[in-house]
């Protein structure tokens, strides 16, 4: 036989290199999942076929039977994973099997290598898929026809796992994909049919697609042999071993707690289990099955926002698209499942979809339900709705301006950092927070700042903490966004207490208003000479009622931006206002009683001035100008 002409010989993406020499060197434990990433290929191949043979007649080839089968050849050391689905042209060959299409795995990567070299949970994160069928053999064959090729245009993978594979025509009478594993010495037990049989079931039971093995027909092994060897053709008989029904379409009763499990992990391709999941079969107006799930931990890719999210899309039992984001909004882009409508047509587009009205309540409804399955959780199972909370809560808050119909759900769903305990810990519920609020209290007041520390020792804090009023602490990077749509909780309007003059409602006392009115009247001329130094930096210059420890403090006025929204605006290249705020003077305190109207002029303005900065500092951590208040410091301490 001649060389072939056509054979080539590839590198692999540097990205999948680097996968598999993780997995193949860091996976120890449950090999066995490569039986399930490449029977769950099989199933998506399928589905696939399904599909696309709605508008090809021809795909079929009279071989409409789907399914996968399994065969082990001991002699040869080899396991086949076999399936008559939609299979790869050359092309979809050279893509799908030399590199890794998700973006941002390259720094995953890296950063995994270095660290948590084998944590397999980790590697899992991404779906190692295919490449996982490297964990157990040292020589992989890929064999495949596309649906609608001719025989001679199926294509021939093969490759060890190490940095190459070649690639030439082969002639395949049968279409589909053909997945050849030469096994390592030490996993020849992957060779046993029992062994097979029980990873089948425990993974494989859920998919629709019948995994067949040969019939074991254990009386009979030897005599078989030999007929072997007497060259007689044996047609192999085969069986169905897994349950081949899709796990939704069967009643919640019959389904394992465990099945649920594994139906996750295929669909979402996280090796972690689920948190929760809500499985609903909906008749009536409108029929469909939906099964959601919510995943215990974040994808390394979550702020990826070009990601692919969204749901699996079926038209009655039909395959129709993976990521069908169109009945998600982004906020729940962490959201994972399966939709199967009766009333979309089987010729569903993602345009169709787009501006379809049945759409449009299969959305609605599926919010509904994530939102009342975070609902349940937070309610009986707190630990877990804390674990949810920290993995995702930033991105739930996005619901806020997204979806302003489920805004007082989302609300409630939200967890803070508060002054009730002091620490970091976002685990306060507005709720909870009105049950302790004070009988004259009749706000929600929080503070957002850059950081937990800021927030903590904001001198606005001063006087709610005198009078003994809890204040929320936020310090989220989304918060100032975010919180700016939520104006009300209930009946209570919220209220930062960085933001306008201060407002106690029914707390503050009369005798404090006066105090503050009096003093205003006897420093008028302080007060005066202070605003035309601070000039255009300034909207107003005022005697504080809202502090006690601190000098000084800026307020953002009412209805104005905030120093640090302004901050994040310029940081995103956008064009930011001028933020002015306010600058409230303590007039009880040390520094400012020894402030005087007749001082020098720039000993005056050197203490304003520091006054000033330092209450900008405390409120966002950065100054314009640093180095002019460290000089002007400098002269302060040297007198
Ligand atoms: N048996 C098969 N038949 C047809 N195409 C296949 C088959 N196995 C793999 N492929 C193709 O190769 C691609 C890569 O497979 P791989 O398992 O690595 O990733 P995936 O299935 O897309 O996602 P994951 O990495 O999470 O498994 C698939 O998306 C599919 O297009």
């Amino acid at each position: 036989m001649s060389e072939t002409v056509n054979k080539e010989t590839h590198s692999f993406q540097t990205e999948v290199k680097q996968l598999l020499n993780l997995m193949i060197h860091s996976l120890y434990s449950n090999k066995e999942i490569f039986l399930r990433e490449l029977i769950s290929n099989a199933a998506d191949a399928a589905d696939k076929l399904r599909f696309e043979a709605l508008s090809h007649d021809n795909y079929f080839e009279n071989d409409s039977e789907l399914k996968i089968r399994i065969t082990a050849d001991k002699e040869e050391g080899t396991l086949t994973i076999a399936d008559n689905g939609i299979g790869m042209s050359r092309e979809e060959v050279m893509k799908n099997l030399g590199t890794i299409a998700r973006s941002g795995t390259a720094e995953f990567l890296e950063a995994l290598s270095k660290e948590q070299k084998s944590d397999s949970n980790l590697i899992g994160q991404f779906g190692v898929g295919f490449y996982s069928a490297f964990i157990v053999a040292d020589k992989v064959e890929v064999r495949t026809r596309r649906a609608g090729e001719q025989t001679e245009e199926a294509v021939s993978w093969i490759s060890a796992g190490e940095g190459e594979f070649t690639i030439e025509p082969l002639d395949k009478e049968s279409r589909g994909t053909e997945i050849i594993l030469h096994l390592k010495e030490e996993e020849k037990e992957f060779l046993e049919p029992w062994r097979l049989r029980s990873i089948i079931g425990k993974y494989s039971d859920h998919i629709s697609l019948p995994v067949e093995m040969e019939k074991v027909d254990t009386g009979n092994m030897g005599q078989e042999e030999e007929e072997k060897e007497e060259d007689e053709v044996v047609v192999p008989e085969f069986e169905v071993v897994n349950k081949a029904t899709a796990l939704w379409t069967r009643g919640k009763s019959d389904i394992e707690e465990d099945e649920y499990k594994e139906f996750y992990k295929h669909i979402s391709h996280d090796f972690n289990e689920p948190l929760v999941w809500s499985h609903n079969k909906v008749e009536g107006k409108q029929e469909y099955t939906s099964l959601l799930y919510l995943p215990k931990k974040a994808p390394f890719d979550l702020w990826n926002r070009e990601k692919p999210r969204g749901v699996k899309l079926y038209v009655q039992r039909v395959f129709i698209m993976d990521d069908a984001e169109q009945f998600l909004p982004v906020y729940l882009r962490m959201v994972r499942g399966v939709l199967d409508s009766n009333d979309l047509p089987l010729n569903v587009s993602r345009e169709i979809l787009q501006d379809s009205s049945a759409t449009q309540t299969l959305r609605n409804a599926c919010v509904k339900r994530v939102l009342s399955m975070l609902e349940k959780l937070a309610k009986s199972q707190k630990e877990d709705y804390q674990g949810f909370w920290d993995e995702f809560g930033s991105v739930l808050k996005e619901g806020l301006a997204e979806d302003h119909s489920n805004r007082e759900k989302i609300a409630g769903l939200m967890r803070f950092a508060s002054t009730h305990e002091n620490t970091d810990v976002q685990n306060v519920s507005l709720n909870e927070y009105v049950e302790r609020m004070k009988p004259e209290q009749d706000k929600i007041y929080y503070l957002v700042a850059d950081n937990f520390a800021t927030a903590k020792n904001s001198p606005h804090l001063e006087i709610y903490r005198k009078k003994g009023i809890e204040v929320l602490l936020l310090s989220d990077r989304i918060d100032e966004w975010a919180m700016g749509y939520l104006t009300e909780f209930g009946d209570k309007k919220l209220q930062a207490v960085t933001h306008g003059e201060l407002d106690l409602g029914g707390l503050e006392s009369e005798e404090d208003k006066q105090a503050v009115e009096k003093a205003t009247e006897e420093n008028s001329d302080l007060i005066e000479k202070m605003k035309t130094f601070l000039g255009e930096k300034v909207e107003d210059v005022k005697i504080s009622a809202r502090l006690d420890e601190s000098p000084a403090c800026v307020v953002s006025s009412d209805g104005g931006m905030s120093l640090q929204m302004a901050r994040m605006l310029k940081a995103a290249g956008q064009p930011a206002p001028e933020a002015k705020p306010v600058f409230e003077i303590n007039i009880d305190h040390q520094l400012v009683k020894q402030l005087d109207a007749d001082m020098p002029q720039e000993v005056f303005e050197d203490w304003v001035a520091l006054l000033f900065d330092q209450a900008v500092l405390a409120d966002s951590g950065q100054l314009e100008d640093p180095s002019a208040f460290t000089q002007r410091l400098n002269r302060l301490l040297m007198k």
